[in-house]
């Protein structure tokens, strides 16, 4: 903009040259008529001393006399009209005397006395001759200052020419102004719509980081509440379906043998995903990062996608401490794209998982260590009296059967020192095995030391007990276990088994007469099941 007052000045100056060049032009023009002005009164009042000196008529007298009054002022004016020109100043001084000669002659003879006629003929010589030297000066007068005129209305040209092209130039750099500053303007609007524009998203964005942290605060002090896993998965379904906009989601995580990943929890429409899938199926499980699918990145999909066509779908791998638990899988359909937002937010959501369900894991462990047999994974002794003791307050408080079982493996010490400790350990663990998927859930297995077990059954009748014993005793009977390709034989356990009430009120109680009956079936000759307070065998198998 600073250029403005410069252009202006510029046209100022221009213009001023311009006028100062005409005012040259008029000048050379005033000089020219005033020259001709001399040269038409010179040439009356030559015509009017001739007039009246031949016919002696006054009608020659007013040009005269008009041509005597004029002709001082327009030497005069000429004078200083080429004040600033040697050269015409010059030749006016030449042409002054010649001008004042011509009018004393026709002075003396229009008003003084008539003079002898003999000089006529000299007289007339001399006033042709004063004329032709007022002609030659006049011409040489005119000749310069019409080139005078010449160059100066040349130098006016090219002054206008100029000015012209100040104008153009000015015009053009005036609409070029005005067009930049439009532009411009047009420009800082629209920066100030993107900038209001982008804080009207930043305080939406604001808005919804506020909410979402307040709900993963939430979430995160539920899942350190939670006791176990399934209540874990419950409160991470009902705080994804509200944290993330997508069409579904869903939670896939490792089994035990970690050869698959299984569906634990989903919301939302139902999923285009497989609910079982290998690890190996899965990008995110693979490179242990974030996997995009959508239009715009066009990546490749994961295997575990059924028809994947239209749909833009996240997968965000659950990782706690380098151990990948799972996948936190979001979907949208018709092509909506899962935005940059919602998949910091799941990835943010997928760490508050991983911690929470290894935190949950580590709890599980340290409560396992406490209350489970490290050989066979049953429960440990001091859980199993807490639990007999829960278990008849139950069942007296619900007047409920209960039935407690004591098995003990037979010759084990034989069987220890012709197979080894290791061997020994082994039948253990398979004998804890067989107790285990043997039991139903809300039974209760366990190891009550050596090779001792004992499983309550809470809410079972005692012929129930009887069967459910005697089947566990042929399944031991009937195992077949091999330690480093060599046979251990034929193993057999014997039982005693109590019920409530009929055999006890307490722990104790119950736990004695099982013991005794235990006793009972070892002195029977083993492989059988004694009930406590009932002397006849219940079932045997051939003695070992
Ligand atoms: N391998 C192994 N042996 C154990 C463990 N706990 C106890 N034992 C052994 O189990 C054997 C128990 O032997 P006993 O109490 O004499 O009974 P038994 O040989 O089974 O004879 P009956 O009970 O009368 O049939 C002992 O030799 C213990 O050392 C264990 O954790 N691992």
């Amino acid at each position: 903009m600073a250029v403005v007052p410069v252009l202006l000045w510029l046209f100022h100056q221009s213009s001023h040259e311009l006028a100062q060049s005409r005012a040259w032009v008029s000048h050379s023009n005033t000089v020219l008529i005033t020259l001709d002005h001399i040269r038409i009164d010179a040439g009356a009042v030559e015509g009017a001393r001739r007039g009246y000196f031949i016919t002696k008529q006054d009608s020659y007298l007013p040009a005269y006399l008009q041509a005597k009054k004029t002709l001082p002022r327009n030497l005069a004016d000429l004078k200083s009209l080429t004040a600033d020109n040697p050269d015409q100043q010059g030749r006016l001084e030449l042409l002054t005397p010649v001008i004042n000669e011509l009018l004393s002659m026709a002075d003396s003879e229009i008003t003084g006395p008539s003079y002898d006629a003999s000089q006529s003929g000299l007289r007339m010589a001399h006033a042709r001759e004063l004329l032709e030297q007022m002609r030659s000066l006049y011409a040489q007068m005119s000749s310069e200052e019409e080139v005078l005129l010449r160059i100066r209305e040349q130098d006016t040209r090219n002054k206008l020419h100029n000015l012209n092209l100040w104008l153009i130039g000015i015009s053009i750099g005036f609409i070029t102004l005005i067009v930049l500053a439009f532009v411009n303007g047009q420009r800082e609007i629209k920066q100030r719509r993107l900038a209001e524009a982008a804080l009207l998203e930043s305080e939406g964005l604001n808005q919804l980081t506020v909410r979402n942290l307040s709900l993963m605060g939430e979430m995160t002090s539920l899942l350190q509440a939670c006791s176990d896993a399934d209540e874990s998965l419950d409160v991470i379904c009902q705080y994804a379906a509200r944290l993330l906009n997508t069409d579904s989601g869903a939670l896939f995580l490792f089994r035990e043998s970690r050869n698959q990943v299984e569906l634990s929890v989903s919301w939302g429409e139902e999923s285009k995903s497989d609910v079982i899938f290998q690890p190996e199926d899965c990008w995110a499980l693979r490179r242990g990062e974030l996997h995009v699918l959508d239009h715009v990145t066009h990546s490749i999909a994961c295997r575990h996608l059924q028809d994947w066509g239209d749909i833009c779908s996240v997968c965000v791998p659950i990782v706690a401490q380098g151990n990948v638990m799972g996948t936190l899988y979001l979907e949208n359909r018709h092509n909506r794209e899962i935005r940059l937002d919602e998949r910091n937010l799941a990835h943010n959501l997928a760490n508050q998982i991983a911690l929470a369900m290894s935190s949950i894991k580590l709890r599980d462990t340290l409560r396992n260590l406490s209350v489970r047999d490290p050989l066979t994974g049953l429960f440990n002794r001091r859980y199993m009296e807490e639990s007999l003791q829960r278990e008849i307050a139950t069942a007296k408080r619900k007047n409920r059967p209960l039935g407690l079982v004591i098995l003990d493996l037979d010759h084990f010490k034989t069987f220890n020192d012709t197979f080894g400790h290791d061997a020994g350990d082994m039948l253990l663990r398979e004998v804890g095995s067989v107790l285990a998927k043997n039991s139903r859930a809300g039974d209760v297995a366990c190891r009550f030391g050596g090779e001792e077990f004992v499983i309550i059954f809470p809410e079972a009748a005692p012929n129930i007990v009887v069967q459910l014993t005697n089947q566990l005793r042929e399944t031991i009977f009937a195992m077949q276990l091999q330690h480093f390709g060599r046979s251990l034989g034929q193993v057999s356990a014997s039982f005693g088994v109590a019920a409530f009430p009929d055999h006890g009120g307490t722990t104790e109680e119950l736990l004695r007469a099982a013991d005794k009956a235990l006793y009972r079936a070892k002195a029977a000759g083993r492989n059988r099941v004694e009930m406590a307070g009932n002397h006849a065998p219940i079932a045997t198998e051939k003695p070992v």
